[in-house]
């Protein structure tokens, strides 16, 4: 029995169930009993189907599962074989999709079950709600019928399939974003939360970003594991979130490593500046604002603001205290609640709630990121494994990120030239922007040879400078062993003389 003509039957028994509806107060009860079982067999019999109908509001709030339906669809109508369908791009999607036009039919499989699923577009008259400027309205909908041996498969099982796979396509179909907070000036974005966004737009990704291969799988394979890791944090029971360190020298790749993580994962980014939070309860605040699937970064950590130098100061403080007054203990206690007081101030313990205290909860799968030129200046506690789970060093260019610069910026795998710059970068520390500057093709005419020797003449350069650094540094260590010498003689001898 073709699909058409089933939902045809099935209007034509919904008729015919409506006249019943109207006659059957005439019958006695028994009958109208009797009556009623013959005719759900009778029903039965030609018509097993069930109908559900996902409607786009429901008690005038949009409903987020028709929303998931309309992705899931957009995926299917490509597969299979319907042929009316429309092409729609929303503000916040990155690629237009495809959906069904109003009665087209589209089947889908799921466990063995058949399902049909058809679009209704119905449009009236705001004006029956007895208001004067009327405006039509129109009420969209998907309806799914399949056979009523399917009726608890498909409520239990296949509608949240279709609701996780739309959640998904959705997620991927979307613009990612990068917001900051640092909009506290621009008045028009006071009333649209603390966070202000952009479309983020930018290239990066592993493919192309210069680091030791081996680094770079292993960082791949972690953000992997994180990204399909529900589960398994839920199973041991920590919250699913991950905090990368990365640390290294100025120009290594630190923020394009940021971007390649994001668009690797397809996640936003919620670029956090600390200089203008005021204090704990605002970077409270701002976390409650994050969605999931995010990442929230916090660049130069060690200069944004002194946390490190107020928790030294501290220790060093109570240090002092025990020694000079063993008797008053509760001085640590008393600090401790004297920066709870200071509620108009960012501190290292509202940094290291921020982190992860009980709010960092707040959202799901979500990532951390610090950058920092010195790693040595932070505080431990900062970045102790739970927090910083994993410490990224970004190093200096060596002759395997050099190769991968060499692919994306001229396109070349090996050159006659490449030994010599092999045997140059076993010398010299170069960071990876400045070999990228290098490689950069300004001239259309000029070829990778021009670039090449333009790489070897900077190398040389840094060779040469990195050699008289290290001569002055052995003749400036030189002289003050030759001061200290001289100066531990002219002690000898003033000793000697005074006795
Ligand atoms: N490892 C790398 N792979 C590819 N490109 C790189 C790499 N490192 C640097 N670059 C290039 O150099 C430029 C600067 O890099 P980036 O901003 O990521 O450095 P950084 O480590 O964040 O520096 P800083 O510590 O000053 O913030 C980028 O535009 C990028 O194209
Ligand atoms: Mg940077």
């Amino acid at each position: 029995m073709g699909t058409i003509s089933l939902t045809e039957l099935g209007s034509k028994l919904a008729g015919l169930m409506f006249i019943w509806g109207t006659i059957q107060q005439f019958f006695p009860y028994t009958l109208r009993k009797r009556i009623k079982s013959f005719w759900q067999k009778f029903e039965n019999y030609f018509y097993p189907y069930v109908q559900i109908t996902i409607d786009e509001f429901t008690n005038g709030k949009s409903n987020d599962i028709y929303t998931q339906v309309h992705s899931y669809l957009g995926t299917k109508s490509i597969n299979k074989d319907a042929k009316y369908l429309k092409a729609e791009k929303s503000k916040n999607s990155k690629s237009f999709a495809v959906s069904l036009d109003e009665g087209e039919e589209i089947i889908d499989q799921f466990l063995g079950a058949k399902l049909s699923w058809r679009f209704y577009k119905e449009t009236f008259n705001e004006n029956s709600s007895g208001r004067n400027n009327s405006r039509p309205i129109e009420k969209k909908s998907y309806t799914i019928t399949f056979n009523q041996r399917y009726k608890e498969m498909v409520i239990g099982k296949y509608l949240k399939h279709v609701m996780e796979e739309g959640k998904v396509i959705e997620f991927n179909n979307r613009k990612q974003k990068i917001y900051t907070n640092n909009c506290s000036e621009d008045w028009y974005w006071y009333d649209k939360g603390m966070w202000r966004d952009i479309n983020f737009e930018h290239p990066a990704t592993f493919d192309t970003l210069a680091m030791d291969p081996k680094k770079k799988e292993e960082i791949v394979i972690d953000l992997v594991a994180f990204s399909k890791g529900k589960d398994y944090y839920s199973k041991v029971g920590k919250a699913w979130k991950r905090g990368y360190l990365l640390y290294g020298p100025p120009g290594t790749g630190k923020s394009t490593m940021i971007a390649a993580i994001a668009n690797f994962l397809n996640y936003d980014i919620y670029d956090l500046e600390l200089t203008s939070v005021k204090d704990n309860s605002g970077l409270k605040k701002l976390l409650m604002e994050t969605t999931s699937k995010s990442i929230i970064v916090i660049e130069d950590i060690d200069c944004s603001i002194d946390l490190t130098g107020k928790r030294k100061k501290k220790k060093k403080k109570n240090e002092e205290t025990v020694n000079e007054d063993q008797e008053d203990d509760s001085d640590l206690s008393k600090e401790k609640a004297s920066e709870n007081k200071e509620t108009g101030k960012l501190t290292l313990s509202g940094l290291l709630n921020f982190i992860d205290g009980i709010w960092s909860a707040c959202g799901q799968e979500r990532i951390i990121i610090f950058t920092t030129n010195h790693k040595d200046k932070l505080d431990p506690a900062l970045i102790r494994r739970g927090r910083m789970d994993m410490h990224i060093e970004m190093s200096y260019c060596k002759y395997e990120a050099f190769k991968v610069l060499a692919k994306n910026y001229l396109d070349i795998e090996t050159h006659p030239l490449f030994q010599q710059i092999q045997s140059l970068f076993e010398e010299v520390n170069i960071s990876p922007c400045d070999v990228a500057e290098n490689l950069m093709l300004k001239n259309a005419s000029g070829g990778p040879e021009i670039c090449l020797n333009n790489l070897i003449q900077a190398l040389e350069k840094a060779k040469e400078k990195a050699n008289k650094d290290k001569e002055d540094k052995e003749k400036t260590s030189l002289n003050s062993k030759n001061i200290k010498k001289f100066s531990t003689k002219l002690v000898g001898r003033l000793k000697k003389l005074l006795k």
